[in-house]
């Protein structure tokens, strides 16, 4: 049996991307290809980072026990753990969980997008210029991306919003899939945002603040 190094686990409300504002059980699993300047996760993203060695059914057991049907796959970068592939067939088999897989961009999902059922979705990062890491970007992660799908722009200024527009333009983002933008938390207004999107008359393109750092300590890990 397959086994994952899960940094945390825990049950709260998605505070990002499509099922924001509904519970979720979270999945946090250890190691990142990148290093975006303002990651709030950055203890989880050295390969080294503590967690414990789980199997595919002790996930699911977790999952199930709790009642909750949302599920978030996060990390670090979960799209480059080893087996994660059979991981998301094993809990996409159960037609009652709705899954969400948050990735980073910089890994191929070609594949997956073939491969993966309906009742998993992916939140794909557009890492923009203010992360640092935008040339790590995959560019076929969001010319094929599915209609189950996100597109998730964190932007730091007014920059990351001139570059948005463009990915989003060129890609015909809003017509393939949901389009969200968010602000890199502390770093950027959002009425700056919200201003933008007027400005550029962004139809089809939500704001979303991430939810959890207003309930709690934005530092404070497991919410
Ligand atoms: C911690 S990452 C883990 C998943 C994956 N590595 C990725 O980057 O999408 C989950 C989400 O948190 C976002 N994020 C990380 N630090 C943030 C910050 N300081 N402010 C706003 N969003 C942040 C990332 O952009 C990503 O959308
Ligand atoms: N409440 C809560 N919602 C989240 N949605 C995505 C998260 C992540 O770190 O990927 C996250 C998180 O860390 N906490
Ligand atoms: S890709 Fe995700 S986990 Fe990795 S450093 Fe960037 S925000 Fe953090
Ligand atoms: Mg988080």
């Amino acid at each position: 049996m397959n086994k994952y190094k899960i940094a945390e686990k825990f049950i709260s409300i998605n505070g990002e991307a499509r099922k924001a504002g509904e519970l979720s059980v979270f999945i946090r699993l250890v190691g990142c290809n990148l290093r975006c300047n303002y990651c709030d996760t950055l203890w989880a993203c050295d390969n080294s980072a503590p967690g414990g060695m789980m199997t595919e059914d002790e996930i699911y057991d977790y999952i199930k026990k709790s009642g909750v049907k949302n599920v978030t796959i996060t990390g670090g970068e979960p799209m480059l753990a080893d087996n994660i592939k059979a991981l998301l067939l094993r809990l996409s088999s159960d037609k009652d969980l709705s899954i969400e897989v948050e990735t980073n961009g910089a890994v191929s999902l070609t594949e997956y997008y073939k491969e993966m059922p309906a009742n998993i979705s992916f939140t794909v990062d557009y890492k923009c210029p203010g992360s640092g890491m935008e040339k790590a970007m995959v560019p076929e992660n969001f010319a094929n991306i599915r209609n189950n799908d996100t597109v998730k722009f964190v932007v730091s200024d007014k920059n990351d919003l001139d570059k948005m527009c463009e990915i989003i333009e060129t890609n015909n983002l809003t017509e393939k899939c949901m389009v969200y933008v968010s602000a890199v938390f502390g770093r950027i207004k959002p009425d700056e945002i919200v201003n933008y999107m007027i400005e550029h008359k962004m139809n089809d393109v939500r704001l979303q603040l991430q939810i959890h750092k207003y309930i709690w300590d934005p530092d404070k890990k497991g919410v």
